[in-house]
């Protein structure tokens, strides 16, 4: 059913339809497939030219003659041998373009049908065709005159410039002498200065200055009716987005990383998410979008709806206005920088494990071994920071499990704490033995965060916690883990880690593209994070504090993110996207309407100690961490949830099962251990970020980054001293049944909001229940613009909510209004 807005006035008309007419469906099945057929014909024709051409560079004049035969001997079947790769029929191309018309310049051709094949094909365009065949027309004769002056006047091969090229100088010179050849570059002076002029690029990147999506939705109709549009063709999947992380980070400063490690390996998590299910987002079946401007007359019928394709429009405004760019609105921000990090002196860390502890140690896991009957046959040592590895090979015949039951017997031997047995190290004939080093380093966050590795890291949500024990940086996304549950007993580091944690997020994110919203029962934990409000911070409408410390707000706060969640995924399913990266990038294109879109940051939950939570609101917290756990991924919401105690009544088997990454720092028995990692060692660990991270079946130790609580205030400081936004990132207002009592659906209009008056005025001007308009005119945050919607609902001046588009306005007249409002 077709849904139009109307306008008096002379604002952008949007005219969704859906069609869903049979005909209509086979028709653009046919019309796909002629496109693929004529961008496959485009595609051939520019191999044949290259492979025509490359040959003719290489084969000179050799074919000349065959390519002189008449084509009555082609047709007669005649064998004409020719050199050329692409046979007769290459060997006449390049003869006529060489030899007959423009000579070299004619090679120009060929990305011409490259684009044009790309173009046709997948809708794709990484250069305007239109643009280039201007330019190829010309260079391709300005190149032949120019090779032709040369070929002429130096008595170079003809095939330079062509037929065309030398016939032309060779009249020009007739004429004019040697100065054909001003002439000539004049031309191709004058070309370039009104091409270049007329035709600036479009900018690839975003300009700070270019005018908000939204803006642009306002632009005023130029004067041939034509104006801006936003796409809403669901039907036409796009294979060409491709989502760059470099488009949303493309405004942040390099800040000049620190060369501390760089031949480390970052660690890829996709094979162990890819199988787990996350639900295929419905796309609706073949909605066109269309638009129509507005009639003088609103109540006029509208007679012609012109069909344009969405992608025009969209690099139109590409064009016009450049990307959108989401960090605009903070366009000063400035990332924190690395003098805000203590600097330790790195060189005298280096050498904390002597010669003589590395020769005892051997010594000592040899004579254990030995004494049980395992002989070895080599042994090799790397020193991390916290801990050495010792690579053992047993002699043959020795059956692994024997030595990783002698676990106890070797921590007893060596007198060292935190040793532990690896097993069969991935990848080796090795066998891994972790011993404590008696002195341990301290890895400073400084050289985690300004190393090569996390700087240069292009993540969606790069992390980086600390050092592996061979001393590599450790950098990994947090977007792919997609969850991170975090153990350890009190003291042993967590706090620390989970402050590494966001550090590295807020030393790589733009405030626009990340918000974080966290949960901290302990009250004191997180508290450092409160300058941040304006900048990282999300929580809901009502909330004083925008740290949640309070676990009836732990409640309606977790129910916000599900709905959210849920949002997203009607918008993720209305622009046809499958996940946030290409919904933003679709945003980015222009190709969503802002007025029914916005562009999404990523959410990360933070929740500093579950068992609290858990023991005064079990099932009610449970259910939605196990819900965003299982769903949130592919819409950019991502938990990080902490626990003293990694109990079974805490870390429930529902959200076990929904956390494939852990982290634990030291627990206190084997049995903590098992719940957190279903492996034994979280309790061998020598505890200051001493952690073990598993990540489905790979369990690596890793010592954390200290990150000291100064510093996280400094960089707190040093952002919350900047421009923000006027306030935290609202989360939408839970549903009356899931606020708990706090009802909401019965919208008691004696309790209306302050701005209620003017946004119903604004509706019924513009005719337009739209919660942006009011967002935007009003300069509310989405939440309090959605509640005034339904307040206006309440109040019968709006329709009921019909899914992304905007409500009907049931008030037509402003006097109708001053009479609703005058009664209410
Ligand atoms: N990565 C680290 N490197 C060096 N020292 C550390 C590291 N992490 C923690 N420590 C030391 O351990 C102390 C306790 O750390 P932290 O406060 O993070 O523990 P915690 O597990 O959060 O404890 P709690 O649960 O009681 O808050 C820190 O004050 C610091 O001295």
């Amino acid at each position: 059913m077709a849904k139009k807005i109307t306008s008096p006035s002379n604002t952008l008309q949007l005219n969704f339809e859906k069609d869903s007419n049979k005909e209509s469906v086979k028709r653009s099945e046919l019309s796909g497939r002629i496109r693929l057929i004529v961008a496959s014909f485009l595609f051939l024709t520019s191999i044949l030219l290259a492979v025509a051409f490359a040959s003719s560079f290489f084969m000179g004049v050799a074919d000349q003659s065959e390519v002189e035969r008449s084509t009555l001997d082609v047709i007669e079947g005649s064998d004409i041998p020719v050199k050329n790769l692409a046979g007769l029929l290459g060997a006449k191309i390049a003869h006529f373009f060489l030899f007959r018309t423009f000579g070299w310049s004619s090679v120009l051709l060929i990305p011409l049908f490259l684009l044009s094949a790309l173009k046709v094909g997948f809708r794709k365009e990484i250069y305007s065709v239109d643009r280039l065949s201007w330019q190829v027309l010309f260079y391709v004769i300005w190149g032949s005159l120019v090779a032709g002056f040369l070929s002429y006047q130096l008595d170079l091969p003809h095939s330079l410039g062509g037929g065309v090229g030398f016939f032309l100088n060779e009249k020009l010179h007739q004429l004019i002498g040697y100065m054909s050849i001003f002439v000539i570059l004049f031309a191709g002076l004058v070309f370039m200065i009104l091409f270049y002029q007329l035709n600036p690029k479009p900018k690839a990147s975003a300009v700070p200055d270019a005018p908000s999506a939204d803006e642009a939705a306002q632009m005023p109709l130029v004067p041939n009716g034509e104006d801006a549009l936003f796409e809403e063709d669901l039907f036409d999947e796009d294979p060409s987005i491709h989502v760059d992380n470099d488009d949303l980070e493309k405004f942040r400063p390099i800040v000049p990383p620190l060369k501390v490690n760089s031949d480390v390996e970052e660690l890829d998590l996709d094979e162990e998410l890819a199988t787990q299910d996350v639900p295929e987002v419905p796309v609706e079946e073949d909605l066109t979008f269309t638009y129509k401007v507005a009639e003088v007359d609103p109540n006029a019928p509208v007679e012609e709806v012109e069909e344009l394709t969405t992608e025009t429009k969209a690099n139109d405004l590409v064009a016009q206005f450049g990307l959108y760019d989401p960090t605009a609105d903070l366009p000063k921000y400035q990332y924190p920088t690395l003098d805000l990090l203590k600097e330790y002196d790195v060189k005298n860390q280096t050498t904390q494990v002597t010669m003589d502890e590395l020769k005892e140690n051997k010594e000592k896991i040899v004579e254990t071994l030995q004494y049980y009957g395992i002989g070895i046959s080599k042994i090799e040592a790397t020193i991390g920071p916290t801990v050495t590895l010792y690579e053992i090979v047993p002699k043959a015949g020795v059956r692994v499990s024997k030595i990783t039951s002698l676990e106890d017997d070797l921590s007893l031997s060596l007198a060292a704490m935190g040793v532990r047995i690896i097993g069969q190290m991935p990848g080796k004939n090795t066998i891994g033995i972790e011993v404590a080093n008696k002195n341990r380093e301290m890895v400073p966050v400084r050289a985690v965060i300004g190393s090569e590795k996390f700087q240069k890291s292009n993540f969606d949500l790069p992390v980086t916690l600390g050092k592996t024990i061979s001393n590599e940086i450790f950098v990994a996304d947090l977007a792919k883990m997609p969850h991170l549950l975090m153990a350890g007993a009190t003291g042993q580091g967590k706090s620390v880690g989970l402050n590494m944690l966001l550090t590295s997020l807020i030393y790589k994110k733009h405030p626009a593209t990340l918000k974080f919203v966290l949960v901290d029962p302990k009250k004191v934990e997180l508290s450092l994070f409160n300058k941040l409000e304006r900048h990282f911070l999300a929580c809901l409408p009502d909330s004083e504090e925008a740290i949640i410390t309070d676990t009836k707000k732990v409640v309606s706060t977790l129910n916000s993110l599900c709905k959210e969640m849920d949002l997203r995924y009607d918008k993720l399913k209305d622009a046809g996207c499958r996940n946030i990266k290409e919904y933003n990038q679709k945003f980015i294109n222009r190709r969503l309407n802002p007025n029914d879109h916005d562009f999404m940051p990523y959410i990360v939950l933070v929740i500093d100690e579950l068992a609290d939570l858990m023991l005064t609101a079990g099932k009610e917290v449970e259910h939605p961490i196990a819900r965003l756990a299982q769903l949130a991924r592919a819409i950019g919401i991502h938990l990080v949830v902490a626990t003293q105690r990694p109990s079974v009544n805490v870390i429930t088997g529902t959200i076990k099962a929904n956390f494939p990454a852990r982290l634990s720092f030291k627990v206190m028995s084997k049995i903590d251990s098992r719940t957190i990692l279903d492996a034994g060692g979280a309790d061998q660990l020598v505890g200051q970020g001493d952690m073990l991270l598993s990540m489905g079946s790979e369990v690596i130790r890793l010592q954390c980054a200290f990150v000291d609580t100064p510093e996280v205030e400094e960089i707190c400081e040093f952002i919350g001293n900047q421009q923000g936004y006027a306030s935290a990132y609202l989360l939408p207002e839970p549903d009356s049944e899931e606020t708990g009592g706090q009802e909401r659906g019965d919208m008691d209009l004696s309790n209306r909001d302050s701005f209620f008056d003017e946004a119903a005025r604004l509706v019924v001007m513009h005719q337009q229940g739209s919660t942006s308009l009011i967002q935007r005119k009003l300069k509310l945050g989405y939440n309090r613009a959605g509640r005034l919607i339904d307040q206006l609902e309440a109040a019968g001046i709006v329709g009921s909510f019909g899914g992304s588009k905007a409500r009907d306005v049931l008030v037509k007249s402003e006097t109708e209004l001053e009479e609703i409002l005058r009664n209410l």
